[in-house]
C-alpha cells in the first residue's frame, strides 16, 4: 500500500497524535522506515550484546502452598515475577485480549473521542507513545489507559469494546492481588493490615490496553522506554509474542520476561518500594519494538488512592528502621511521574530524604 502521508515530521505527528491514527494506523500505512522522531538516542537502543541469557524471573505456582516465601524473595531480589495457576480463568483473559483487538481496531475518529482533548472524562485516555510533549524520542506504542472509580463511573464513559472485558478482567484478579499484597505484608512482620494500609496498598486501580505495532526497523526504535512503574504492584498480562526486558540484579544488562501461556506477570512499583522502606524494589523494565508482528499487554496498576499521602509504613519504623523516603501525596507523585519523559529508576527521587 502506498504511504497515505508524506514523511515530513510535523506532517507525522500531526497524523499519529493529533488525527488519532496512533502509530498504529502509521504502521498500517505502508511505510518503509521509522520516522526520524522515533529514533531513539544510540544508547537507549537495544542492544541484544547486553541480554543476559543465564538469569530467569522467578515464576510461582500459586497453587502449591509455598508462595508466601518465594513471593517476598521474588520481590526483594527481582522486583518482578510470573504467577501461574493463580485463580484468574483463562477465558477471561483470552476475552481481555480480544477486547484490546476491537478498541485498537476503530477507526481513527472513533478512538479520536477519547484522546486527552475530547474525552469526556479524566479516567478515559486513548494516546499514543507517553508523554509527546515532553519526549525528544516518541515511543512505538498507542495506548487506552483507564482508571477506575466504579462499576457505574466505568459503564457509562469506557469505551463499549472493552468496558466488560476488561472490568471481568479487573475484578476476577481482586484475590490474587489481596494474596500477594498480604503475603508482602507479612514478608515486613506486618500481619495486621488495617483499613488506611489497606488503601494506600490498593485504593485505586488504573488498566491500561497496551498496543505495539509492528515496526520496520524496530532496533532503532523502542515499545516502552525505561521505566519503574509508579503503582504498589503491577498485575500484567502479555500475550504470546515477548519483547519485555526487565533490568539485570546487578543494575546490568537486561533480561526477558519469556511469555508462559495463562501466566501473570507480578511487579513492583514504586509506591511498594517507599512504603517497604526500599525492602521490595521496583524494577526499571522496557519494551522492545517488533519487526514481525504486532504485540498487545495488559497492566493492571494497583496504587493508592491519589489523595493518599504515602511514606514508609509506621510499623517499620517503630521497629527501628530509619525512614529512607518522606510523605508524599501520591497524586503528586503521579503527576511527576506523568509529566516527564521515561527516565529509568529516577521518579522515585522525588520521595527521597
Ligand atoms: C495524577 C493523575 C494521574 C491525574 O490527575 P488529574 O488531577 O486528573 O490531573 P491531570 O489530568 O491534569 O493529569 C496530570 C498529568 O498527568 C498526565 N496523565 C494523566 N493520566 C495519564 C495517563 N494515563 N498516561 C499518561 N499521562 C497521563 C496528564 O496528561 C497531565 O499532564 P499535563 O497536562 O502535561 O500536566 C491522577 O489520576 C492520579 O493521581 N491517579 C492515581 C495514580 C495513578 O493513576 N497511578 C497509575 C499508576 S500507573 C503506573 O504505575 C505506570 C503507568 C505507565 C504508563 C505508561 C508507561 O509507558 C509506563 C507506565
Ligand atoms: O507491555 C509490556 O509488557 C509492559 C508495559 C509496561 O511496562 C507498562 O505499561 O508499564
Ligand atoms: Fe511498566
Amino acid at each position: 500500500m502506498a504511504p497515505a502521508i508524506s514523511a515530513d515530521s510535523q506532517n507525522v505527528t500531526d497524523f499519529v497524535v493529533k488525527k488519532g491514527n496512533g502509530i498504529k494506523g502509521l504502521a498500517e500505512s505502508g511505510l518503509q522506515s521509522v520516522p526520524k522522531q522515533y529514533i531513539q538516542p544510540l544508547e537507549e537502543q537495544m542492544d541484544m550484546q547486553n541480554i543476559v541469557t543465564h538469569e530467569f524471573i522467578p515464576v510461582i505456582d500459586m497453587s502449591k502452598g509455598d508462595d508466601l516465601k518465594l513471593i517476598c524473595d521474588a520481590a526483594e531480589k527481582w522486583g518482578f515475577f510470573q504467577v501461574i495457576n493463580h485463580g484468574v480463568p483463562i477465558e477471561v483473559l483470552e476475552n481481555v485480549k480480544v477486547a484490546t483487538n476491537s478498541f485498537f481496531g476503530l477507526p481513527a475518529e472513533e478512538k479520536l473521542k477519547y484522546t486527552k482533548e475530547n474525552s469526556v472524562t479524566n479516567n478515559v485516555r486513548y494516546g499514543t507513545s507517553f508523554v509527546p510533549e515532553a519526549e525528544t524520542s516518541l515511543e512505538w506504542k498507542d495506548y487506552l489507559s483507564l482508571f477506575y472509580t466504579s462499576e457505574k463511573e466505568a459503564s457509562a464513559f469506557w469505551p463499549k469494546e472493552c468496558k466488560e472485558q476488561a472490568l471481568e478482567y479487573m475484578k476476577r484478579s481482586e484475590l490474587l492481588i489481596t494474596r500477594i499484597l498480604e503475603a508482602l505484608m507479612k514478608g515486613l512482620n506486618v500481619t495486621n493490615i488495617d483499613a488506611p494500609t489497606s488503601t494506600m496498598l490498593m485504593g485505586s486501580k488504573r488498566i491500561n490496553l497496551n498496543y505495539y505495532p509492528k515496526c520496520p526497523n524496530p532496533e532503532l526504535t523502542v515499545g516502552v522506554g525505561r521505566h519503574s512503574d509508579i503503582s504498589t504492584i503491577t498485575v500484567l498480562l502479555q500475550d504470546d509474542i515477548g519483547g519485555l526486558y526487565v533490568r539485570g540484579i546487578d543494575g546490568k544488562g537486561w533480561i526477558h520476561v519469556p511469555p508462559i501461556t495463562g501466566s501473570l506477570v507480578i511487579n513492583v512499583g514504586d509506591a511498594l518500594q517507599i512504603i517497604s522502606n526500599g525492602r521490595y524494589k521496583s524494577i526499571e523494565h522496557r519494551v522492545a519494538a517488533n519487526g514481525s508482528t504486532n504485540r498487545i499487554s495488559v497492566p493492571i496498576f494497583v496504587n493508592p488512592r491519589p489523595k493518599d499521602s504515602i511514606g514508609p509504613l509506621p510499623e517499620l519504623l517503630e521497629m527501628g528502621e530509619k525512614p529512607i523516603y518522606k510523605q508524599v501525596l501520591y497524586s503528586d507523585y503521579a503527576k511527576h511521574f506523568f509529566n516527564k519523559a521515561h527516565d529509568g529508576k529516577k521518579t522515585i527521587d522525588f520521595a527521597n530524604i
